[in-house]
């Protein structure tokens, strides 16, 4: 293997001595073997580029042998093969035997040998008709062989109908001086320095050009975040349950929506500003449906639809309060009330979104993250229906056996906490809360008493921290995230929880 170093000296020596080089296909490397040409191609380039050298491409065609034909060079034609075999005189050889001395050669060679009026049939067996042959084959195959041509088209024409030889293009180059000829080449500088500059010497260095078809070095692409590739992976789980996704864009959400409209007492813990983010500026919103809000005032202070109601003062002021929102049921009561706006059609909806909450921030704990939220309406629904859906849902995230347990939210009636026995944590852990909204939220809507709507909610980062094996919440969220965890984290899977 010669080197680009090697043949560039080949190239300018030889343009030294002879002013030009015709063509490179005479040319020899060092070892006597024959150059490469696209290596040759690379070296000329960067001569070319430095202005030593200018070159033009030569295409000539050659033709080569193939494996068969090569054979044949070696060992002689079919026919010459059979001719050979068969001894002289009038005694001759039967095609069985000829077929066990040459095998499959023996056919092909035996029907070019009978046109070539080489041999004949006497009885059942082939003998000599002529004395001696000259194998034309052969030797026109040793021309093509050695020169690469052959000066009788039609012989061409058979040997290659006969696959004993194929056309190839060879590109060679004629190369000339250029304007910056020189016996020695000059090592091109590709950046300005500091040195340069200070000395000068960047006025007179020899830069290398820009080479504007180069790729460049490939951005990598951005990746998605571990908790939004199990919110996809959720996404999608919702979709194959026949789930519409709702609209979570307003992270600032009236009271009224966030506890009002779900029955939520204006004096509830969870209201206080402990738990919740109060907006400072603007502080309260005023866009509010009037006769719902009526009917909401209503419910919450003296009751209705079969309820006698909390029995206080609802303030609307109460209402008005904005707030970062503390859960995404604050939307699923937006889209409930929208849709008992309209005539009723069975409906399942979806969120996983952002949620806020005044908490203290510890291991476990963020003051914002994502809640998963599932809510279906229709008439009839039951808590069978609520314990099945969950029941598939979770399966399908590869969680089994759930546990559910009574528990308490203002705007279900029942309401459930949902468990699962989680193997390597060796306990029961909370999953989800869930329940049937009660009609005091639902009635008042406009919403048929007859319809029933089952919700679950869950946390996204639990599952998300057990998934990437996480301890610490600060590991998943904020400044403290390892960005490689990000890139080389696969798209999750959950049955690899
Ligand atoms: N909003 C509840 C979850 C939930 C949603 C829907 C129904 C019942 C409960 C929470 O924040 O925990």
């Amino acid at each position: 293997m010669t080197t680009t170093e090697e043949l560039q000296t080949l190239v300018l020596t030889t343009l030294d001595s002879k002013g030009s080089i015709e063509n490179t296909k005479e040319f020899k490397a060092s070892d006597g073997k024959e150059v490469d040409q696209l290596v040759l191609l690379g070296a000329l380039k960067s001569l070319v580029d430095k202005e030593m050298v200018e070159y033009d491409t030569i295409e000539d065609e050659i033709w080569v042998l193939t494996d068969e034909g090569d054979e044949i060079v070696d060992k002689g034609s079919h026919e010459a093969n059979v001719f050979e075999a068969i001894p002289a005189g009038d005694e001759g050889l039967s095609i069985p035997e000829l077929q066990k001395l040459l095998g499959n050669a023996a056919k092909i060679g035996q029907g070019k040998a009978f046109k070539n009026k080489w041999i004949t049939k006497k009885g059942d067996n082939l003998i000599r008709a002529v004395n001696s042959i000259i194998d034309q084959t052969r030797i026109d195959l040793d021309i093509i062989c050695s020169t690469g041509k052959h000066s009788d088209p039609n012989v061409i024409a058979d040997l290659k109908r006969r696959r004993l030889c194929d056309k190839h293009k060879i590109i060679s180059y004629s190369v000339t001086k250029g304007p910056k000829f020189s016996l020695t080449i000059e090592k091109q500088a590709r950046d300005i320095t500091f040195e340069m500059l200070q000395s000068g010497e960047w006025k007179k260095a020899n830069f290398k050009k820009y080479n504007f078809d180069a790729l460049g070095i490939p951005p990598s692409g951005g990746h998605l975040h571990p908790l939004m590739k199990i919110r996809e992976e959720l996404r999608q789980i919702f979709f194959e349950m026949g789930f519409e996704e709702m609209p979570t864009n307003r992270f600032v959400e009236s009271s009224f929506w966030n506890f009002d409209a779900l029955f939520q007492p204006q004096q509830h813990p969870a209201r206080d500003a402990h738990d919740t983010f109060f907006i400072k500026d603007p502080a309260v919103g005023t866009q509010f449906p009037t006769d719902y809000l009526e009917r909401v005032k209503k419910v919450h202070s003296v009751g209705g639809y079969g309820s006698t109601g909390y029995g206080y003062d609802w303030k609307i002021e109460e209402a008005q309060k904005l707030l970062l929102r503390t859960h995404t049921t604050a939307v699923s009561s937006f889209m409930l009330y929208n849709l008992a706006q309209k005539e009723f059609k069975p409906v399942k909806y979806f969120s996983i979104d952002r949620v806020f909450r005044n908490e203290t921030v510890d291991a476990t704990h963020l003051a914002e993250f994502h809640q998963v939220e599932g809510v279906i309406a229709d008439k009839g629904l039951t808590l069978g229906d609520l314990i099945g859906f969950m029941e598939t849902f979770y399966e399908k995230m590869g969680i089994k056996n759930l546990r559910f347990k009574p528990a308490y939210n203002p705007y279900t009636e029942p309401s459930m906490e949902i468990f699962s026995y989680h193997e390597g944590l060796g306990k029961w852990v909370e999953i989800g809360n869930s329940g049937m909204f009660r009609p005091e939220m639902l009635e008042p809507m406009g919403l048929d008493p007859e319809i029933r709507v089952i919700a679950w909610g869950l946390g996204l980062e639990r599952p998300a921290m057990i998934k990437y094996g996480l301890e610490n919440i600060r590991e998943l969220l904020g400044h403290k995230v390892n960005l490689t965890m990000i890139e080389n984290n696969p798209i999750c899977a959950f049955d690899l929880i």
